[in-house]
């Protein structure tokens, strides 16, 4: 039996984990939304530790808000890098096996073929800078730690692109979507079994993975896709449109392809579109 905290619980992420808790009785999941258990109070974070006998630390906590982040830079950095401090060093502590899960966008995307674990990081975002520090902070404190980089979460939980553009086709809207940015699309769902199976086979290969689906895309790709696969008749589908730039706040790298050849010794990926077609044939 191993005893695994999943802090942030309640986000797409958590959710998704705690989705698959029944299939997993050998695993004694404490979940832990940001109510039980804020990780930017150290002395929660401690005592909680003190209290219980973990063996791993899900990270799913995180401060998501890309666009805010750049007007709400502290508190980005107080979830994203404090945070994770805190939790790697209660780790540390307590002979617990972090997992932490982090971003594309701690990358430039300047490169033209996927990003591998060991390339060059520059944020253009405080989101992804914020991140990228979480990531330097629990690397300085021990070497215990996955740190899993993925992008473009999406399921049916939670805030997210996919449900968006459902619920602005619900609406009728007319979308008008950016092709300026590829990247892949990832079923949260996907990483939640990669984490679990981390955990199940006790993999202690620790270090940084990329893990994504396979395959690129434009936000305006995924948008297509999510309507072909919509259970609507073609005269019910919104109209869309593509569009050169949407004007944001925060910068996005218009390359964030990950390479996935080292995650793959752990479990096997499969394509943006087969997964997003799995779970809309279970949530339409
Ligand atoms: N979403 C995406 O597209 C991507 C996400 N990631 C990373 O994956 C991870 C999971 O993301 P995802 O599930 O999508 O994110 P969500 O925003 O859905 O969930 C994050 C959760 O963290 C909680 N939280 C925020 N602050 C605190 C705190 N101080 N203490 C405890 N909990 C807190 C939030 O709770 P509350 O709502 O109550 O504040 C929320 O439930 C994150 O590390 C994220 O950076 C990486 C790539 C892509
Ligand atoms: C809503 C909307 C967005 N867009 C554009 C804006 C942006 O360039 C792109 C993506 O939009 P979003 O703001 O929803 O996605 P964004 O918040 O940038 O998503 C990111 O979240 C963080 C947490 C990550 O870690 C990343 O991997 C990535 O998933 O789509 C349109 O073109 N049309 C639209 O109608």
């Amino acid at each position: 039996m191993k005893t695994v905290l999943v802090t942030g619980a309640n986000g797409q992420l958590g959710q998704c984990i705690q989705k698959i808790q029944p299939q997993h009785a050998k695993i004694n999941f404490h979940f832990k939304s940001s109510r039980d258990l804020d990780i930017t109070n150290v002395k929660a974070v401690n005592d909680y530790f003190s209290n219980h006998d973990f063996d791993y630390c899900v990270n799913c906590a995180a401060y998501t808000n890309v666009e805010l982040a750049e007007s709400e830079e502290e508190k980005a950095y107080l979830v994203n890098a404090e945070a994770a401090k805190y939790l790697a060093e209660a780790c540390a502590e307590n002979n617990v096996t972090l997992i932490h899960i982090s971003t594309d966008y701690v990358f430039d995307g300047t490169k033209k073929t996927p990003y591998v674990e060991t390339d060059t990081t520059n944020p253009i975002s405080v989101y992804g800078a914020s991140k990228l520090k979480g990531e330097q902070n629990i690397q300085e404190i021990f070497n215990n730690y996955f740190i899993i980089r993925t992008s473009w979460l999406y399921a049916e939980f939670g805030k997210n692109f996919y449900k968006t553009i459902l619920r602005k086709a619900e609406e009728k809207a007319n979308l008008t979507i950016t092709t300026e940015q590829k990247g892949t699309p990832t079923n949260a769902n996907d990483l939640a079994e990669l984490i679990v199976e981390i955990i199940n086979t006790e993999n202690k290969n620790y270090g940084i993975y990329h893990f994504s689906n396979e395959g690129e895309a434009t936000w305006y790709d995924f948008t297509k896709e999510i309507i072909q696969n919509l259970n609507l008749a073609e005269a019910e589908k919104p109209s869309l449109k593509p569009i050169a730039s949407y004007k944001t706040k925060a910068a996005r790298p218009v390359y964030s392809v990950l390479d996935k050849t080292k995650v793959r010794n752990i479990i096997q990926t499969i394509s943006w579109q087969e997964s997003l077609q799995q779970l809309m044939k279970n949530h339409n």
